[in-house]
């Protein structure tokens, strides 16, 4: 046989799986998130999942979705996103952020001020929410892009 092989991911595929590997990090029990950041050289320049903040017990802080304000996971819990955006290192300035769910309206706002021009993202389960909403009318209003990411490849990874 000679030549290349031709069945190699592209970009695309490489960064979206770094973030969806990314997610099997987090402890949420509803739903793990993961995010990429890459610059215009095509560098990863940061990586990060939800999870609670350095230092804060995620045995002691509660998980749950519902009840008490204080008494659920929401208050304490660091997107995606934004642990990617607080890991990186470098200039943001045009980078591609790759996440496994659409920005929440507040990722978004750390986005947009980091200087990101594109994001790319695989599930859009919270599309209808109010918070998406926003992030889509501040993306809109930055000139930042999103996009579905689209791909029919399967990528197993066996330990
Ligand atoms: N773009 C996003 C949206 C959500 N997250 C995190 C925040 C929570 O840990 C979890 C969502 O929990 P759910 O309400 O679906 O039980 O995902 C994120 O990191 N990035
Ligand atoms: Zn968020």
């Amino acid at each position: 046989m000679t030549g290349k092989r031709n069945d190699y991911i592209s970009w695309d595929e490489y960064f979206m799986g770094i973030a969806v590997l990314s997610s099997k990090r987090s402890k949420d029990p509803n739903t793990q998130v993961g995010a990429c950041i890459v610059n215009d050289q095509k560098i990863i320049v940061g990586v990060g999942y939800n999870g609670f903040p350095i230092g804060c017990d995620d045995d002691k802080l509660p998980w749950d979705r519902e009840g008490d304000w204080c008494d659920t996971k929401y208050p304490y819990v660091c997107h995606a996103e934004l642990n990617a955006i607080l890991n990186s290192h470098g200039n943001l300035h045009g980078a591609t952020l790759y996440v496994a769910l659409f920005p929440c309206n507040e990722c978004a706002k750390a986005i947009i001020q980091s200087g990101i021009k594109r994001v790319v993202y695989l599930s859009d389960k919270y599309r209808d929410s109010d918070s998406s909403k926003a992030s889509r009318r501040m993306f809109d209003d930055a000139g930042v892009r999103y996009e579905h990411f689209e791909s029919d490849k399967e990528i197993v990874i066996k330990f």
